[in-house]
């Protein structure tokens, strides 16, 4: 099967256009058949030894958001002190989650005994089994945004505080809180970037043939 012009054009403008969501969320619901489309999606990213080692907990209460809430604002006062004077007066007005506002939570986890404990893929870099639950994430977050839904990744989060409030076993490792909802617009340019945090590099920085080049 071969993409169309048409079809690739669609897929760079999904992947341009995602961004990291933390204001923009709308109370609209977001339908079963949306999410479920969205998690098949994440549910078929590459994986070593075809491992698919994540699950996902989608968070709808109130109550239960309110909880995480409470274990970002606490680990974002700690996040803030880790910065020293201007730096750390910026951080501090950046909203950097959208817990609250956004219609639906996903938890992603890892099981890491997946599929036993000799992997395929995984013999000489044990940590591939967590690289592959982020090929879930960014499966996830293209999928979102096709369906025009914004996602927010918010790691200023403790485990413990997922783990309480999902009842997350120990035996799973936590890869990331997701904010999931429709959106007003989706913005050009990284939050962080529009608010003079850290601008985007020109890829051409990144890109050495062979060998590197300074
Ligand atoms: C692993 C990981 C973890 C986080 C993020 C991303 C990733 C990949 N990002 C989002 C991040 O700030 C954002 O992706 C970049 O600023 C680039 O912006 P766009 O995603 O292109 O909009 C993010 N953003 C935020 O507001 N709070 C957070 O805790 C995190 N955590």
């Amino acid at each position: 099967m071969k993409v169309t012009e048409a079809e690739r054009d669609s897929f760079y403008k999904v992947l341009f256009s995602r961004r990291d969501v933390r204001r923009e969320f709308l109370p609209t619901p977001i339908p079963k058949e949306v999410l479920d489309r969205i998690l098949l999606a994440a549910h078929h990213a590459p994986s070593v030894g075809f491992m698919q080692p994540w699950d996902f907990v989608v968070v709808s209460s109130k109550e239960t958001k309110q909880k995480i809430k409470q274990g970002f604002q606490q680990a974002n006062q700690q996040s803030a002190d880790m910065f020293d004077g201007e730096r750390k007066e910026k951080y501090q007005t950046l909203k950097l989650e959208g817990i609250e506002e956004a219609p639906i939570g996903i938890c992603l986890t890892c099981d890491r005994s997946r599929t036993g404990d000799i992997v395929l893929g995984k013999t000489i870099k044990p940590e591939m089994d967590l690289y592959s639950a982020v090929c879930a994430a960014q499966n996830l977050w293209l999928a979102a945004r096709a369906e025009n839904i914004g996602v927010g990744w918010v790691s200023i989060l403790l485990d413990d505080v997922l783990r309480e409030n999902l009842a997350i076993p120990e035996s799973l490792d936590i890869i990331g809180y997701f904010c999931l909802g429709y959106v007003e617009a989706f913005q050009d340019t990284p939050d962080l970037e529009r608010h003079g945090w850290q601008s985007r590099r020109e890829v051409k920085n990144s890109i050495h043939f062979e060998k590197w080049q300074k």
